[in-house]
């Protein structure tokens, strides 16, 4: 099916964008209107959430993220990334604290709360009668790119992540890393005010993945805000403004790469974030062990 017939018709799932959200939730959600410098593309505030009432995920976290600012979302398998991230796409509801997006909550403006917001997920999830250009060309024409922004933009994001040849690709012919770079170069096409990443990195090979870091270094100069969630601790150490790190739902630190490894006590000047990060999860493992201990002993 071509792009003009297919235009026609119902997309056969969602991609971009409010108009399509509910179709299917796992798409790529773009925007292009951006947040006011002075008010925080992101602002999650004591958020508690979860799966259940009576056992929640999150306790407490807060998060924010301002324009042209890129923050990294840290934390062991299970520690409550994607359910925070969950959260902020209006996914879940919030037992209590809030999430505004751009200033505003979702039930106060669903249509700027959603329109504000990108988001990558990890699997990715395209059109299969579309080829890569045609999904460039879709989202473009989705958000009403000017001809020529949209041309230019395309040949930069295809020459960023080595997808020339594949632009006539349809995605069954495509790996695994290059539908991740489709998914990648739909959001970043239209540099929306807040871009959420859900683990970008793998399966992409080493080029790809510092093509990818230039794209989100120049989006984020271009005053998009970016969180990052990641297990691959050097990419956020030498590209993230702050990070937030999460252990069992619960926010363990927060700062510049510098000020978390402080917080860890690693102040040796060679030690890494994944040392910084070892030794913050072992604290607060010990912690939460004393504490059961300290529980026993007053039963
Ligand atoms: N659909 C679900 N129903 C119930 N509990 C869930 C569901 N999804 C996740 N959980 C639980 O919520 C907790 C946090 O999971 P979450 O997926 O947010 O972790 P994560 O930090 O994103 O992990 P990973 O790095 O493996 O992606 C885990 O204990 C997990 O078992």
């Amino acid at each position: 099916m071509r792009l003009s017939s297919f235009l026609c018709g119902a997309p056969p799932v969602g991609i971009i964008g409010e108009r399509l959200y509910g179709r299917d939730r796992g798409g790529i959600k773009v925007a292009l209107k951006h947040g006011k410098e002075n008010v925080p593309a992101l602002e999650m505030t004591k958020l508690i959430g979860g799966y259940s009432q009576r056992r929640p995920v999150l306790h407490g976290v807060s998060i924010t993220v301002h324009p042209g600012e890129m923050v990294g979302l840290i934390g062991l398998n299970g520690a409550g990334k994607s359910t925070a991230i969950k959260h902020i796409l209006g996914l879940m509801v919030p037992q209590s604290g809030e999430v505004r997006v751009a200033g505003v909550k979702l039930e106060e403006n669903r249509e700027q709360y959603r329109s504000s917001t990108a988001y990558v997920p990890e699997q990715p999830s395209l059109f299969p009668n579309l080829t890569v250009k045609e999904h460039l060309q879709w989202t473009a024409m989705a958000y009403k790119m000017e001809e020529a922004d949209a041309v230019k933009r395309m040949e930069e994001l295809a020459l960023t992540f080595r997808m020339t040849e594949a632009m006539n690709a349809l995605p069954d012919t495509l790996s695994k890393g290059m539908k991740q770079k489709v998914m990648l170069m739909n959001a970043l096409l239209v540099r929306p005010p807040l871009l959420i990443i859900d683990e970008p990195f793998l399966g992409l090979d080493p080029l790809a993945i510092r093509g990818l870091l230039t794209a989100l270094e120049e989006v984020r100069e271009g005053g998009s805000a970016i969180l990052l969630s990641s297990h691959i601790l050097p990419a956020l150490e030498r590209r993230a403004n702050r990070l937030v790190v999460l252990h069992r739902g619960r926010m363990i630190a927060e700062g510049t790469p510098r000020e978390v490894k402080t917080q860890a006590g690693c102040t040796d000047p060679e030690s890494t974030l994944d040392d910084a990060f070892e030794a913050l999860v072992l604290a607060a493992e010990a912690k939460v062990k004393a504490e059961a201990e300290g529980g026993h002993k007053r039963a």
